[in-house]
């Protein structure tokens, strides 16, 4: 774990240097006043001797001035680090969810998977800054302090320390029940987040079903669960933060009473009384400091932990074999598959040639989106079932058969970018002429020209709602852009009105005449001009061929486009 993560301080070393030095001169400096102020109360104060007063005087004034510019840049620097490390394991980590699975993103929350980007990946960076500067130069501190307090004083040392070892274990105590009481309100918050979430993705539902206070009754539940963990830490947290106070109180009486006792009797000077009550003082800085990295740490180490779940899963098996050619047929040979123990397909075997048209129609559930799912190598049979241009789909090179397939389905594609970037995105080269065709060829370039902003109109959030029909046809327009040499069409065209419908339907049946067209479809008067349309049942095909044979034919087929168009 920690050399995935050491990687990336070894990318910024040249700022951890200048972090982890300069830190150091702070800290060796926040030790080196009050040896300043003990000669200055010991020595120039008695003698009376005013220059040597205003000279230690200035010489402390510009050691803080020059612990003012070196904490600027420590501090600087080291938010710089974390800031770096944070956009590079950002990176790092978004690419490697992009290139995820389909099936990752099925079984993973999105709000999961943003928390994991964002929150996670802020608390990592606080770690690896303020956790690292706090560990290091706590400890410094602390013990420089002591070294130091030691050479103007052992025994008054010893005595000053008595108390130290109870407010340590005070302190892991304390902190063992934190950390708990931390785990329980980040789970309880992750609940709440994901909840939030949840609702906000059915918001519409949610409203045209009046469940606003069925789903404020759910959120505040879980609102109340964090509340009631977060009472549980305010005692702990208080007590800590009040016992670590008590502590320095104390330790600042020892020091003035058995001080003050051995200044009496002539032991030591005043300067060393007020030298240690300095020292001690720090003390208590860096032990809330400590304090606080239970809880930088543990949420830094959660997110680390996170990060390394999501970079740690194996890349996806691809196939060696580019596709560069044309996609003459696709044979499916035998093809079975289950989603764990439930067979969805039942030993389907189809050759589909260049230029052929084909739909799968059967009841609900039957298993015609995951046909697509198969043929776009979004899960991959365990048999060698499926071939693409006679290469076995598991040796083909998934990017170069995905370039060759466009998909128009029922799933929410758009951006809320301009209309023209919503196309462009499958071609990023298009020429006008080329856009205006597609806008055309999907019927939608008399709406795109009613637009004040015509194509440069923006959608979704600041631009403008598309009704159901023309995000349809605005995949379409993409469909009709990146010319594949497979089309897949999930319900396509089922926002569509009848007679837009055929419209478009004609266009992509002449425009990709020679090309491979695969559809799902409900209405089957939209299947006339296909070349095979499959009957699907749970136990495979039912039913092949035309249209016209298979009305033809009176069987499943027949029945369904009767039971259609009563
Ligand atoms: N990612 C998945 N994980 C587990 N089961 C799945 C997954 N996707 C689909 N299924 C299951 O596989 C079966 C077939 O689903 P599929 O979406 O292929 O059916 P379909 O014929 O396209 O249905 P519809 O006409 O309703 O869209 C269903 O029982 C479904 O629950």
């Amino acid at each position: 774990m920690l050399n995935s993560i050491f990687k990336y301080y070894l990318k910024e070393r040249k700022l951890l240097t200048y972090f982890l030095v300069s830190s150091f001169f702070v800290t060796v400096l926040d030790l080196y006043g009050p040896i300043v102020v003990q000669n200055l109360i010991d020595n120039s104060i008695p003698k009376k001797n005013i220059n040597e007063f205003f000279m230690f005087s200035a010489f402390l004034l510009t050691l803080y001035i020059i612990r003012l510019f070196l904490s600027i840049y420590s501090s600087s620097r080291g938010q710089l680090m974390g800031n770096r490390i944070k956009f590079f394991m950002r990176e790092d980590l978004f690419k490697k969810i992009l290139n995820q699975p389909d099936t990752y993103f099925m079984k993973n929350q999105s709000g999961d998977i943003i928390s994991r980007v964002t929150n996670d990946l802020e608390n990592v960076s606080a770690l690896l800054y303020r956790g690292l500067e706090d560990f290091l130069f706590s400890i410094l501190s602390i013990a420089g302090a002591m070294a130091l307090m030691a050479t103007f004083n052992l025994k008054l040392t010893l005595i000053t320390m008595i108390p130290l070892p109870i407010a340590i274990y005070f302190t892991i105590i304390q902190n063992k029940k934190l950390k708990y009481g931390y785990i329980e309100v980040r789970e309880r918050f992750s609940k709440l987040t994901s909840g939030i979430h949840n609702s906000l993705k059915t918001i519409f539902f949610i409203k045209d079903n009046v469940l606003e206070k069925d789903t404020l009754e759910k959120f505040s539940s879980k609102n109340k669960e964090l509340l009631s963990v977060e009472k549980n830490n305010i005692f702990n947290t208080s007590a800590l933060m009040s016992g670590i106070n008590f502590y320095n109180q104390l330790t600042q009486l020892i020091v003035i009473f058995i001080g003050g006792y051995m200044h009496i009797k002539g032991e030591i000077s005043f300067g060393i009384i007020v030298s240690f009550i300095l020292l001690t003082n720090r003390f208590r800085v860096y032990l809330l400091r400590l304090m606080g990295l239970v809880d930088v740490f543990q949420r830094g180490a959660t997110g680390i932990s996170r990060f390394l779940e999501i970079m740690n899963i194996p890349n996806i098996k691809d196939g060696n074999t580019i596709i560069e050619k044309n996609i003459d047929s696709i044979k499916v040979d035998g093809l079975n598959f289950a989603f764990g123990k439930q067979e969805v397909i039942k030993n389907l075997s189809i050759t589909i040639e260049k230029g052929e048209k084909v739909a799968f129609v059967g009841e609900s559930g039957v298993g015609k989106t995951t046909i697509f799912s198969l043929l776009k190598r979004t899960f991959l049979p365990e048999e060698n079932t499926i071939f693409i241009n006679d290469l076995c789909i598991h040796e083909v090179d998934r990017e170069s058969l995905l370039n060759k397939i466009a998909i128009v389905d029922q799933r929410d594609s758009l951006m809320n970018e301009t209309i023209l970037e919503n196309i462009k995105v499958v071609k990023r080269d298009a020429t006008k002429k080329e856009i205006e065709e597609a806008l055309e060829l999907a019927e939608l370039k008399e709406f795109v020209e009613s637009l004040e902003k015509k194509e440069n109109t923006k959608l979704g959030q600041g631009g403008i709602e598309l009704s159901s029909g023309q995000k349809q046809r605005l995949s379409m327009a993409r469909l009709f852009l990146k010319d594949p040499e497979i089309i897949f069409l999930d319900e396509g065209t089922s926002a569509l009105d009848n007679i837009l419908e055929k419209k478009i339907m004609d266009n992509i049946l002449q425009k990709f005449e020679d090309k491979i067209i695969i559809s799902i479809a409900h209405r089957l008067n939209t299947l006339k001009k296909f070349n095979k349309i499959v009957v699907l049942g749970k136990d495979g095909i039912k039913e092949i061929g035309d249209f016209q044979s298979l009305i033809d034919k009176k069987g499943v087929f027949f029945n369904m486009y009767k039971a259609g168009n009563l």
